[in-house]
């Protein structure tokens, strides 16, 4: 899936519920197994997503608030790969809900949940997400100082899987698929998965979100 909405792939309400109809579509999908999720914006360096669209939360009605903030949880609860550029915030949630991720390696590039250098808060579950990839220690520090990170740092934390040189990502990430794709049915996968995710989605649960 390409993701094209200059100039950086904000998170409009728009945007997020054009993708979660293509996602919902190929969940039914019966031959669709995996997504590689990209951006093909023109811009240099390039951008995965600057996060949610910052228009979205100012000067709104409830019921529009009420809709986008729903259509974001609706996002982070179907993703599955991503390769990418800069991922700040709701960006970087976008990716953390991957199963895999590759990132350019190009230090003009950077990923993290950076809300509190906006005077803003992650909420729990951006910050759970985080937790369950990088560990409690590390999202401690990401998340109060509001840390981006280059991509070698991102590495080094685990906060990306891999790097590659910019004009590999898609086909390392299509490579990286391919070898995922060998283990052999839907079903054990998604249990594994679940199982995976088994306190996290109780915790979810008890906050009524899901
Ligand atoms: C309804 C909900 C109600 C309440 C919830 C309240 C709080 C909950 C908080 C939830 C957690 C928040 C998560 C978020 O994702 S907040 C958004 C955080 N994003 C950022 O901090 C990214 C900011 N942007 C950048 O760092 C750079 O723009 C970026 C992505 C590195 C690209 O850099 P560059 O290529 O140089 O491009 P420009 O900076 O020149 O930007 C070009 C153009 O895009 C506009 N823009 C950038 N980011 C956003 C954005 N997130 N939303 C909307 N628009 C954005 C920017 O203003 C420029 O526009 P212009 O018209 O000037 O060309």
């Amino acid at each position: 899936m390409h993701m094209q909405s200059p100039p950086v792939n904000s998170l409009s309400l728009d945007f997020l519920t054009e993708l979660c109809i293509s996602l919902e579509k190929l969940e039914m999908d019966k031959g669709c197994r995996g997504l590689i999720i990209t951006s093909v914006l023109s811009n240099q360096p390039k951008v995965f997503s600057a996060g949610l669209d910052i228009l979205e939360m100012y000067g709104k009605s409830p019921e529009h608030c009420g809709e986008f903030w729903k259509v974001v949880q609706e996002m982070w609860l179907k993703f599955y790969g991503s390769n990418m550029g800069s991922s700040p915030a709701g960006g970087c949630l976008l990716s953390l809900t991957c199963d895999y991720r590759i990132m350019a390696d190009n230090p003009r590039y950077t990923i993290g949940l950076n809300e509190t250098q906006l005077g803003i808060v992650a909420p729990f579950w951006f910050k759970e997400t985080m937790v369950n990839t990088v560990g409690h220690r590390n999202t401690e520090v990401a998340l109060q100082l509001g840390l981006l990170y280059k991509p070698a740092e991102a590495l080094k934390i685990g906060l990306v899987d891999q790097l590659v040189p910019e004009d590999q990502v898609f086909t390392v990430a299509s490579q990286t698929m391919t070898k995922w794709l060998t283990i052999p049915g839907n079903v054990s996968v998604i249990t594994t998965k679940s199982t995976l995710n088994l306190l996290f989605s109780f915790q979810l649960w008890c906050f009524n979100l899901v």
